[in-house]
C-alpha cells in the first residue's frame, strides 16, 4: 500500500508531488492525458502570449497618443506560430521536469475509485493510505451545439491551435476568459461580438468600476449585453447566429468561429467518487472542507481547480503543496495556511482585486470607506497614453486597515500584488501613506485613492 497517491499532474498535482517527495518515496502520481499542465498548454501561458502580442500591436496602432505615427501590420499566422512556439517552450520545460522523476512514481491513465483506499487505473488496482485529488477542470461546452457546429464551436482547448486568426469571432460569455480573449482578438484585428447574459464583464464587483469597464470595452468590442444567441447554425465554413437585440428586433450575424467561454466544470466527475460513499453522487454537493481540503471524513483531499472558489494557478500550487501534510498525517488534519486574495485579469487595461472585494465587504456588513481615484487625468497614465479607468481602496473605519482594493487601470497586475502583500501585513492607511511614492508613477494614483479615503475618515470623525 502506498503512503500517498496523487491523482492529476497539473499545477496542483505537481506541486503536491514535489512536496510529498521530501517525506516519502512510497508514492504514485496518476495522470490522464498530457503531463504538461493546463496552465502551460491551454491556459495561462498561451493566453498571455497572445495578449502580450495584441497589446503591443494595440500600442503601435495608438502611438499617436505619445506623439508618434506608426504604420504596422499583423500577419496572424505569424502571431499564432509565435504563440505556439513559445507555448511549446513552456510545456517542454514542464515535461523535462516530469521526466526527471522516478519512472515508478508515474502512471498514465484515468483513475477511478473502487473504495476509499483503492483506485483502478488501466485495469490495475492501486491502494494508498491517502489520496490527493488534483484533477482540475475542463471547459463547458454545449454538446448538442457542438454536434451542429462541429469544428467551428471551440473552447480554449482549441483556440490556441488555430493556424491563423479568424476574421469574425463570436464569444459566448463575458467572464474572465471571454474578456481577456475578446479584447486581445479585437486588438489583433478580429471582428469580435460578445454575447453576455448579464452586464458584468470580468471580475470586478464595484459597480463604479464595472460601469467604467463596460463602457471602455464596448467602445471597441461589440458586446451584446443581456443577450444570448437564440440559434446557431452551420453555414458553409462559418456559423450564422440569430438573436434578439435590446429593442426586441431579430438580428443575425455570420462568424467564422464561436468561442464558448461559459466557465469550466470539475473533473472530480471522472473519479467514480460514489463508490467511496453513495452520498458523493452529485459532485456539486461534495462535503469538502474549505480549510483542510478534506472530503468528508475520508483520507481524500481535493486541491486546485477541481474544487476552488479561486480557480487560479498560484492557488492550485499553494494548496497542492500545503495539503500534503494533511494527507500524510491523516487523521491528524489541520487548516491550510491562508493566502491573501489576489486576482488579475489580463485585459487592456487590466482588472484586479487585491484582498477582499467590495461585494464581499458589503455582504459581511463591514463598516468601510471607499477611496477612489480616476486615472483619466493621472500624470503618469497620461504620459503613457494609457489614462483609462480608476482605482478603489477599501479601508475599515474602526481599525483604519486596508481590507481590499479593486483596480481597472494600466499595470494593475503590479499595483494589485503590492496591495495584496500589504493587506497580508495588516497595514493601516497611515502606514501606507508614510511609504515613498516616486514621481511620476502610477503609484501616485494609488496614493490619491488612499488620501481620498483619509479625507472621508477625517470627515467622519469630526
Ligand atoms: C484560458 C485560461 C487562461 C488562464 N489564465 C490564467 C492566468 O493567467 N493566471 C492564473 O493564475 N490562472 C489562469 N488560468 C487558470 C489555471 O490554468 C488553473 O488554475 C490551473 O491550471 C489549475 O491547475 P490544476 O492542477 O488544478 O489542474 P490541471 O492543470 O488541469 O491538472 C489536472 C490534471 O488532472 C488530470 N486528470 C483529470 N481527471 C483525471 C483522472 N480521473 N485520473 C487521472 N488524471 C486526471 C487532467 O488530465 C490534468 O492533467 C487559466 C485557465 C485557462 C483555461
Ligand atoms: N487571468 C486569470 O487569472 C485567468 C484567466 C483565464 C481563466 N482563468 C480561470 O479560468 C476560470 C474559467 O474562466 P471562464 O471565463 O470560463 O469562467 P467565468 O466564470 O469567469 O465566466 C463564465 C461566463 O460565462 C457566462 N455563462 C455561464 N453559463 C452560461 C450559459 N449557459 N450561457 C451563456 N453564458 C454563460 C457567465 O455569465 C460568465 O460571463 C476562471 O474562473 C478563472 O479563475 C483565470
Amino acid at each position: 500500500m502506498y503512503d500517498l497517491i496523487i491523482i492529476g499532474a497539473g499545477t496542483a498535482g505537481i506541486s503536491a508531488y514535489k512536496e510529498a517527495r521530501k517525506h516519502t518515496n512510497n508514492l504514485r502520481i496518476i495522470n490522464d492525458g498530457a503531463w504538461d499542465t493546463t496552465c502551460a498548454r491551454v491556459g495561462c501561458m498561451p493566453s498571455k502570449i497572445l495578449i502580450s502580442t495584441a497589446n503591443q500591436l494595440h500600442d503601435a496602432h495608438h502611438a499617436d497618443r505619445v506623439g508618434l505615427n506608426l504604420k504596422i501590420d499583423a500577419d496572424t499566422s505569424q502571431v499564432m506560430q509565435h504563440v505556439q512556439t513559445l507555448r511549446d517552450r513552456f510545456t517542454a520545460s514542464v515535461i523535462k521536469d516530469v521526466e526527471s522523476w522516478h519512472p515508478e512514481h508515474k502512471t498514465s491513465g484515468q483513475a477511478k475509485f473502487i473504495n476509499a483506499n483503492t483506485i483502478d487505473v488501466n485495469g490495475e488496482q492501486l491502494q494508498a493510505k491517502a489520496f490527493i485529488l488534483a484533477v482540475g477542470s475542463s471547459p463547458n461546452i454545449d454538446q448538442d451545439q457542438k454536434k451542429i457546429l462541429g469544428d467551428r464551436l471551440i473552447t480554449t482547448d482549441e483556440v490556441f491551435e488555430l493556424p491563423y486568426l479568424p476574421k469574425r469571432l463570436a464569444v459566448i460569455g463575458s467572464g474572465v476568459i471571454a474578456i481577456e480573449l475578446a479584447v486581445a482578438m479585437h486588438q489583433l484585428g478580429v471582428d469580435v461580438t460578445v454575447f453576455a447574459r448579464s452586464r458584468k464583464v470580468g471580475i470586478l464587483s464595484s459597480e463604479h468600476l464595472q460601469t467604467l469597464a463596460q463602457a471602455h470595452f464596448s467602445q471597441s468590442v461589440n458586446i451584446l449585453f443581456e443577450t444570448l444567441p437564440e440559434s446557431m447554425s452551420r453555414d458553409g465554413d462559418g456559423v450564422t447566429i440569430e438573436y434578439q437585440d435590446q429593442q426586441g428586433q431579430s438580428q443575425s450575424i455570420k462568424v467564422d468561429y464561436v468561442l464558448s467561454a461559459t466557465g469550466r466544470s470539475s473533473l472530480l466527475s471522472t473519479l467514480d467518487l460514489h463508490k467511496v460513499d453513495a452520498i458523493f453522487q452529485d459532485i456539486k454537493k461534495l462535503p469538502i472542507n474549505h480549510d483542510s481540503k478534506q472530503l468528508g471524513d475520508y483520507p481524500l483531499f481535493v486541491v486546485g481547480d477541481a474544487f476552488s472558489q479561486n480557480p487560479i494557478q498560484h492557488v492550485a500550487a499553494f494548496t497542492g503543496k500545503h495539503v500534503v501534510q494533511n494527507a500524510l498525517n491523516y487523521p491528524d488534519i489541520q487548516a491550510l495556511p491562508k493566502l491573501s486574495p489576489l486576482a488579475i485579469i489580463f485585459s487592456n487595461p487590466q482588472m484586479a482585486i487585491a484582498g477582499q472585494s467590495k461585494k464581499e465587504l458589503e455582504q459581511q456588513h463591514i463598516d468601510f470607506v471607499t477611496g477612489i481615484q480616476s486615472f483619466e487625468k493621472q500624470g503618469r497614465a497620461l504620459t503613457l497614453g494609457k489614462n483609462v479607468g480608476a482605482i478603489e481602496v477599501y479601508i475599515e473605519k474602526s481599525s483604519q486597515r486596508l481590507l481590499g482594493a479593486e483596480l481597472f487601470v494600466e499595470s494593475a497586475e503590479h499595483l494589485a500584488h503590492m496591495l495584496s502583500w500589504m493587506i497580508a501585513e495588516q497595514v493601516t492607511l497611515a502606514d501606507i501613506l508614510d511609504r515613498p511614492y516616486y514621481h511620476p508613477t502610477l503609484e501616485e494614483g494609488l496614493r490619491s485613492a488612499l488620501k481620498h479615503a483619509r479625507r472621508q475618515l477625517r470627515a467622519d470623525s469630526e
